[in-house]
């Protein structure tokens, strides 16, 4: 057994999701406090659906948590004793100017998986999400579908431990759509800890399994997901799930 091969055991099967934790965090912007302070922990199962009306600061709190950006104030933190390993899905996909397959060696060589492993894993994912017909296609004539499930099993070839997911589906048809909460669900049943945010409140009643609702750069309600669509206790998510336009 290599040494990518462990932890990718340890970590879908064996070991429970890591925390997250976000204690008194702010993010600013000359002077503007766009996030925060806020603080929650997620230890559920998940996973969590991030939710909240337009520049609520969503994409904020995703980009803070995966380390692209770094909080003005306050700690965010991870259980255990290293940061777990992670990806992110964007809205638009973000994809290599070469082959589908390429874009997935290249995942692998930046994440030190031994080079006589990455051709099968990559085409084997490749296989899991229906593209092999396209691994020699290049990445960015793939239609907006094909590159979405292509950033997927991206992050999939990488085994992580959490999977921060901004909008992702926000582009795609139905059936693309499907394709894609499909993989989310496989990945929750892998044992990755999802993040993922949306404007789809049908969507969220079939992924989430707690909501973090924000508005105006705070977070204001943090529930299960059947209490939060049953009756969420803040006044600005009951505005929201009333249709009412909340900044
Ligand atoms: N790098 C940045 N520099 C300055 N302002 C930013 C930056 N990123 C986001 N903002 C501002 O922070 C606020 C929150 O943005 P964010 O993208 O997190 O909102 P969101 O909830 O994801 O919105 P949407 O649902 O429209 O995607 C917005 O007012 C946005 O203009």
């Amino acid at each position: 057994m290599t040494a990518f091969q462990v932890p990718r055991l340890a970590s879908s099967i064996l070991s429970p999701s890591p925390e997250l934790c976000f204690k008194d965090v702010s993010f600013s912007h000359e002077d503007k406090v766009l996030l925060g302070p806020c603080s929650f922990t997620l230890k559920g199962a998940g996973p969590t659906l991030v939710m909240g009306p337009n520049g609520a600061g969503k994409s904020l709190l995703l980009r803070l948590s995966h380390g692209l950006l770094l909080p003005t104030q306050g700690q965010i933190t991870w259980s255990g004793e290293i940061r777990p390993r992670q990806a992110m899905v964007f809205q638009q996909p973000v994809l290599l100017r070469r082959s589908a397959v390429a874009n997935l060696i290249h995942a692998l060589a930046v994440n030190n998986v031994p080079r006589r492993e990455r051709v099968k894993l990559a085409h084997d994912a490749l296989e899991r999400f229906g593209l092999t017909a396209c691994c020699n296609t290049p990445a960015r004539v793939l239609s907006g579908g094909e590159q979405q499930r292509l950033t997927l099993a991206r992050a999939w070839v990488l085994s992580p431990q959490v999977l921060f997911l901004d909008e992702p589906t926000s582009a795609l048809d139905p059936a693309a759509i499907k394709a894609v909460e499909a993989a989310v669900h496989e990945f929750h049943q892998r044992g990755t800890r999802i993040v993922m945010t949306t404007h789809d409140l049908h969507q969220a009643k079939r992924l989430a399994g707690d909501i973090l609702f924000l508005s105006g750069g705070k977070v204001r309600e943090h529930s299960p997901a059947e209490a939060f669509f049953e009756k969420p206790v803040s006044r600005e998510a009951q505005a929201y799930m009333a249709g009412e336009l909340v900044e």
